[in-house]
């Protein structure tokens, strides 16, 4: 079991911080002495996240704020709360993420739905926090990415799949565009000699919400091929306690590297202790990955100049 080093005195935010990873990540942070905003779509869970984790540990600092990953205006509005409290960000944990709605569904920005809550609105956030981070002093931005982002592709003459919407193909492209930006913000970190550590991580096979049934997925009953996939799959699952570690050793670790992606270790990369996990070829490419900021950029209105306007 990896033990978060003691966190006292840093400050952080996670998003999707009431369930999954994101919850198990908060709880973590909280008993190593971490004060922890928890970022979520609805207050009400996040108040029952909190109280749970409180129970645990009652001295716990835990501000639950709204924030919904598939409205900019929204990221905007939470991201001006925390630039009027003025407090330096030590680590952004960019864990929210939804999975293959059945259908196309779109953001209130009209984006596709998993490239945009999965990718544009964390993009968003973070480039929106940036001058909290920078004044940390040794701020971290950890994202979560997929194995699925080894099946991905970026569409860029559709990156919204308005011509035949894949629902797991258009997830593994959000999920491969959240490496590609975690790589690319830790190189324009060095470029720009920030002591900002950008990294990644994905869960492995994590038992959570990701795959039941929601309605606020358009999704009554689960997909056939996850009904098929719970029957007969044969991969190994683990818990949560298991599989936020990569997340929470990119996020805090001593040993964890800017630009590296971590994951579980054993059987097929899906369970077991965390170790270095290879990322796509096709997250490692500059030029691509600057391509698809500048896309990042475009389409969310938000640039890193307007946020670090001395930069360059
Ligand atoms: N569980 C797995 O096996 C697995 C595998 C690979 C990657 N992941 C990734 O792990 C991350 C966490 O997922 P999880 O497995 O804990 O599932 P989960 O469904 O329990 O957690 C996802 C969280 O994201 C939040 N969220 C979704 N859309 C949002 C929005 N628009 N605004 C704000 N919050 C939003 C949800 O409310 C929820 O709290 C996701 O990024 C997911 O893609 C999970």
């Amino acid at each position: 079991m990896y033990v978060v080093p003691d966190q006292t005195g840093r400050y952080a935010v996670v998003t999707g911080a009431n369930s999954g990873t994101g919850k198990e990540t908060v709880r973590r942070l909280a008993g190593a002495g971490a004060r922890v905003v928890m970022a979520v779509r609805t207050i009400a869970k996040g108040e029952q996240a909190r109280a749970e984790i409180l129970a645990q540990y009652p001295d716990a600092h835990l501000d639950v704020r709204r924030i919904d990953l598939a409205d900019l205006a929204s990221v905007e509005e939470f991201a001006a709360g925390l630039i009027a409290d003025g407090t330096p960000i030590d680590l952004l944990v960019n864990n929210a993420g939804v999975m293959a709605p059945p259908t196309r569904m779109t953001t209130a920005d009209g984006f596709e739905l998993q490239f945009g809550s999965n990718f544009l609105g964390p993009f968003a956030l973070t480039l929106r926090l940036l001058p909290l981070l920078l004044s940390a002093p040794a701020p971290r931005v950890a994202t979560m990415s997929s194995g699925a982002a080894n099946f991905g592709r970026i569409r860029f003459d559709d990156l919204q799949w308005e011509q035949g919407y894949r629902p797991a193909a258009s997830y593994a492209q959000s999920k491969l565009a959240d490496l590609m930006f975690s790589h690319q913000l830790a190189a324009i970190a060095a470029d720009r000699g920030w002591n900002l550590m950008s990294n990644a991580a994905h869960p492995g096979y994590t038992v959570t919400n990701l795959q039941s049934a929601g309605a606020s997925l358009g999704r009554e009953k689960l997909p056939w091929w996850h009904t098929l996939v719970e029957h007969f799959n044969p991969l190994p699952k683990q818990g949560v306690e298991q599989g936020a570690e990569p997340l929470l050793f990119a996020a805090t670790s001593r040993e964890a590297a800017a630009g590296a992606y971590y994951g579980p270790s054993k059987r097929l990369g899906l369970v077991g202790p965390t170790k270095l996990a290879k990322a796509p070829r096709r997250s490692l490419d500059a030029q691509t990955n600057t391509r698809l900021w500048e896309a990042a950029e475009r389409l969310t209105g938000v640039s890193l100049l307007d946020r670090i306007p001395s930069a360059g």
